[in-house]
């Protein structure tokens, strides 16, 4: 479904779509990009929902949309789980009532964005280091709306050129990072301690460390690659969610864009 934008989607009430062919395609930053997938996503949400909050720039739009419209009363009875500590502080000012996995086993839905999506729905996540936490909530999701603007499409995962982030412990943390980098040696990976802005090791949520490990080219059985990950000791989570997204919703120039998982 490919739908012209008739207005510039700076704020949610100019973001009204024209299913004219003839309107002409306006030209959206990636953050507004970003906003259109994130309350088109919104759109799924129901009162009574358990919801999975993600965590980064885009999924931020859905949880304030998410906010806006409870404080709207246009939501009741949500209960939000978040990924992350910051959106858990996020939804926490905006007045979602919040829970945790222990006390909520299954999610309804969940909405987050991604890194890379592959034409398979595949995704790398955790460039913003929350992955563990997003792969724990994400995996009990009856459904996964993953939101991302078009440039996060990929032809195959690392494709991108940027990090695929792996969580590892602190304790010898480049001994892991050293048998991460010789797992796709053949695929010239380059594996590097992410660092925060004072240069010291970046902290998850956790407590632990990211390895981003940078691959040159495609890895190909990802199923595969990313068992061999998790059999290193040391690692903790690696970012890829296969298989896991049921819908992504792609916000682009020419409008928006819903795959659904077969
Ligand atoms: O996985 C994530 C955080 O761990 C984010 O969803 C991912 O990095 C996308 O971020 P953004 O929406 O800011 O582009």
């Amino acid at each position: 479904m490919a739908v012209a934008w008739s207005e510039k989607a700076s704020s949610m009430k100019a973001l009204s779509l024209s299913l004219s062919p003839t309107s002409p395609p306006v030209f959206l930053t990636q953050d507004e990009l970003k906003k259109v997938a994130a309350y088109k996503a919104v759109e799924f949400v129901e009162s009574g929902m358990v919801l999975g909050l993600g965590t980064g720039s885009t999924a931020k739009h859905a949880v304030d949309r998410i906010g806006e419209l409870l404080c709207q009363g246009k939501l009741n009875n949500i209960i939000g789980i978040p990924t992350s500590k910051k959106t858990q502080e996020q939804a926490i000012s905006l007045g979602i009532p919040l829970s945790d996995l222990d006390t909520h086993p299954t999610i309804d839905l969940a909405i987050d964005g991604a890194d890379e999506v592959d034409p398979q729905l595949n995704l790398v996540k955790g460039r913003g280091g929350s992955l563990l936490r997003e792969k724990m909530v994400e995996g009990a999701c009856k459904k996964f709306v993953c939101i991302v603007d078009e440039s996060k499409l990929v032809k195959y995962l690392g494709g991108s050129g940027l990090a695929l982030p792996i969580e590892v412990v602190p304790f010898c943390w480049k001994f892991t990072a050293d048998k991460l980098g010789n797992l796709f040696r053949d695929s010239g990976c380059v594996a590097r301690l992410r660092n925060d802005c004072k240069g010291d090791p970046f902290v998850t949520d956790n407590g632990n460390y990211i390895v981003d490990l940078f691959l040159k080219k495609d890895i190909g059985d990802l199923q595969v690659a990313g068992d061999a990950i998790l059999r290193i000791a040391g690692v903790v989570e690696h970012g890829m969610f296969l298989d896991m997204a049921t819908t992504v919703i792609v916000a682009g120039e020419l409008g928006i864009t819903i795959k659904n998982k077969p």
